[in-house]
């Protein structure tokens, strides 16, 4: 018998004590793990020092949607502060972590992934999302200490911050723009405004049954890019479409040492107008490590609306997307998932 923390409080079968689950309870077995062949192929290694960074970039965000970014000059101890800061966070007591839930119609708090409600199996994964300060959340937890985890926090979301710019100025040059031609802000002329950002970290514990969980089910962020840092440990797993190399695939992103993982969201989609693609991944957990990792999903800044990009349209030609703020695309993601994308397209007529 799985022994389930809802015996102490009333989240239904929702959260477990995942270290003292023996054997895989039916609500977490999924029967799609093996839809696509799972393979291992080079996923592009891009240094941000090289003079030819912004051309690399080009080409992988158009082929993978993602790629991994060395010479970022994040701080190796950075790294291995939040990675410490997570391990710490979800040792904690169901029931301590509970305290900091996230509210149903929230954005931060403690929980399952918000997509967790189109699928009928539950994911081997808890999470915590940090929108804004931390502070709340960190006193919730450590009511004791809270700076510890806030300060990190807080020093990796500044970090990620800067790193996002940085990268999204790279990748709008690499199709061909001078910041001065960003009209997607509706704000031509102006430099890049000042993005927003949220920070996820994720816990995928040992599973006593890996070929039948599902770590994190196969989605696109919404972002207009997600920088993860995965530590050591692999399980994330890119969808690649068929092609001459074979047919549609999974593509496990092997850890590397320092690296960071770029992911092209839907906003950069969007914005470039379909040419570099928003990448489908999911995560995949092994038999005796726990996993973690952090996602920093950098959106334009609230109220901002994101369209295609007039240049990369073309004179003459429709735009393939109608505007959208971050806020709304994030309300039809998670009222439609995956068809949320197909809901802003704009027809030849409209
Ligand atoms: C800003 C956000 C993006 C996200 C929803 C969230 O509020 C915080 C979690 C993010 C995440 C991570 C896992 C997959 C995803 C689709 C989800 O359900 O929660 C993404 C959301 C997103 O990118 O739309
Ligand atoms: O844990 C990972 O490697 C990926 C997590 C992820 O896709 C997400 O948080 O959106
Ligand atoms: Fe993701």
């Amino acid at each position: 018998m799985p022994s389930l923390s809802d015996v102490h409080h009333p989240h239904h079968h929702l959260h477990l004590e995942f270290e003292s689950v023996r054997e895989l309870p039916e609500s977490h077995a999924w029967p799609t793990l093996h839809d696509h062949p799972c393979v291992s192929e080079p996923v592009p290694v891009i240094d941000l020092a090289d003079p030819k960074a912004a051309e690399f970039m080009a080409r992988a965000c158009v082929s993978w949607g993602a790629f991994q970014v060395t010479g970022h000059g994040v701080a190796p101890r950075l790294l291995e502060a939040i990675d410490s800061e997570m391990r710490r966070l979800f040792a904690l007591p169901i029931q301590q972590k509970l305290k900091a839930a996230r509210p149903p119609d929230g954005i931060s708090g403690y929980g399952l992934v918000p997509i967790s409600s189109f699928f009928a199996k539950l994911m081997w994964s808890e999470g915590f999302t940090i929108a804004g300060s931390p502070l709340d959340h960190a006193r919730k937890l450590w009511p004791h200490d809270p700076d510890q985890f806030c300060d990190v926090i807080e020093r990796y979301d500044q970090v990620m911050k800067a790193l996002a710019g940085r990268l999204i100025s790279l990748m709008l040059l690499s199709l061909g723009l001078r910041h001065e031609e960003l009209d997607w802000a509706g704000q031509t002329g102006k430099p890049l405004p000042d993005l927003a950002g949220v920070l996820r970290l994720n816990s995928y514990p040992a599973c006593p049954d890996p070929d039948r969980a599902m770590g994190m089910a196969a989605h696109a962020d919404s972002s207009l890019l997600t920088i993860l840092y995965q530590s050591s440990t692999s399980g994330l797993q890119l969808l690649r479409a068929e092609d001459q190399n074979g047919p549609t695939r999974w593509v496990t992103v092997p850890p590397l040492p320092g690296a960071l993982v770029v992911i092209v969201g839907d906003l950069f989609h969007i914005l470039s107008n379909g040419r570099f693609r928003s990448v489908v991944h999911r995560v995949v957990v092994n038999r005796s490590r726990q996993r973690v990792s952090v996602a920093y999903f950098s959106g334009p800044p609230a109220g901002v609306t994101v369209s295609p990009i007039g240049k990369l349209v073309g004179p003459g030609r429709a735009p393939a997307y109608r505007a959208v703020t971050w806020a709304e695309y994030l309300g039809l993601k998670r009222k439609l998932f995956d068809k949320a994308l197909a809901t802003i397209e704009m027809t030849e007529e409209s």
